[in-house]
């Protein structure tokens, strides 16, 4: 058994998130044998001593067949009202299995402010350990009916990382309709699943698509980004089939594992690179992508081709290189009106009050990708 798998194995505190293809049928909604046997697992490592916090989606899922719905809609109205319809009987539903273990569960339903805004951040924190030391299951989803588009995580699989790094968990489990990150998407043929990633060279040039239930959100590529996303904040993963969810919490020896990062990310380099909203990007040439994504140097004006979106002097933004991936994110030192006569000069070219780092290499955090 790897380091890794042992760690998750032995976590004191983990995080365990349950997508809504694993709980909901596009046709009959919630499926409450399955979440009856995801239960079972959990309450077996509550039993030896693990605090957990459930991530839970499906309550969209879970809200179509009572209102009638026979697919997820797309607009936002119509998935906010399945979203209350559901979340009320997923809640439900846990309750009455928790029950059977004389658990008791408390519902968090958070909003992207209150994991990305730091006053927000402390409040949910005092909750969550409130709740484990009183020997409850929280069991988390977004705040659905209320969050509009620009404010939605709309992915629990970044919004369980977030809540692992909140939380100080020791471990977190993505439980899907999948055993594991395979190096192409299954649905195309032969593919192979990947048991251990250890860093990037591991899922290099594989491919990964969309859900393929139609009921889940953002397929195997919010799960590899949560990964990334927790592994930054030195927590490993486990990405295994909900249907086994005994063998993922039992012994952590199912589906794929991915390593923590060697060095953990302090809390507020932490928020910035994986946390925060970045208000707009910064186009990077080769020069600076190198610059800034391995060197750890400060980003100067001579490496900017162009500007995006309108920021503030201190607000957070994505750099990305020529193909428009993000390789770092950073606060930046200059509105965004101000920039674009100064990007592509040399800093000796530059007006002297000018003259300074767009983004400061303190302020500035390279992504795993
Ligand atoms: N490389 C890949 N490895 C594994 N699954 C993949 C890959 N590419 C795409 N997928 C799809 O991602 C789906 C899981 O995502 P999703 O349905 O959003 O799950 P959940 O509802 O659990 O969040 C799988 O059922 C699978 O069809
Ligand atoms: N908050 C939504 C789920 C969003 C989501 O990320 O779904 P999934 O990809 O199934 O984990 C719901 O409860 O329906």
């Amino acid at each position: 058994m790897t380091q890794t798998r042992q760690a998750i194995a032995s976590a004191r505190r983990l995080v365990v998130k349950v997508g809504s293809s694993a709980l909901t049928t596009a046709g009959s909604g919630l499926d409450v044998a399955r979440l009856d046997a995801l239960v079972d697992a959990i309450a077996a490592r509550v039993a030896r001593g693990t605090q957990i916090v459930l991530v839970s989606s499906g309550a969209i899922g879970a809200g179509l067949a009572p209102l009638s719905l026979a697919k997820r809609p797309r607009d936002l109205a119509s998935q906010q009202a399945a979203a209350s319809v559901g979340q009320l009987a997923l809640a439900h539903a846990y309750a009455e299995s928790f029950g059977r273990y004389s658990l008791t569960v408390g519902q968090v339903l958070l909003t992207n402010d209150d994991v990305v805004r730091r006053a927000h951040y402390r409040n949910a924190q005092r909750t969550f350990s409130r709740l484990l030391a009183l020997g409850a299951v929280p069991v988390v989803n977004e705040n659905d009916t209320v969050a509009t588009e620009e404010i939605r995580f709309g992915d629990n699989d970044r919004l369980a990382a977030l809540v692992a790094h909140l939380i100080g968990a020791d471990a977190l489990v993505l439980l899907s309709d999948v055993d594991g990150l395979y190096d192409g998407d299954p649905r195309s043929g032969a593919t192979r699943r990947i048991a251990e990633v250890r860093d990037e060279s591991d899922v290099d040039g594989i491919s990964v698509g969309m859900s393929s239930s139609g009921l889940g959100t953002g397929g195997m590529v919010s799960k590899l980004a949560a990964a990334r996303t927790a592994a930054a904040a030195g927590i490993p993963v486990l990405l295994a089939a909900a249907a086994n969810a005994e063998g993922a919490l039992a012994e952590a020896g199912v589906g794929t594992a991915f390593a923590a990062a060697g060095t953990r990310l302090s809390a507020r380099r932490f928020w910035l690179g994986y946390a925060a909203d970045a208000s707009g990007r910064l186009r990077l040439d080769d020069g600076a992508v190198t610059a800034v994504a391995r060197r750890r140097r400060s980003l100067l004006a001579a490496g900017i081709t162009g500007v995006d979106g309108d920021f503030h002097a201190g607000d957070v933004v994505d750099l990305v290189d020529a193909r428009d991936r993000a390789v770092a994110r950073g606060v930046v030192a200059f509105d965004s009106g101000e920039l674009p006569e100064l990007i592509g000069r040399s800093s000796h070219e530059l007006p002297a009050e000018q003259r300074r780092e767009v983004v400061h290499a303190d302020d500035l955090v390279p992504l795993r990708r």
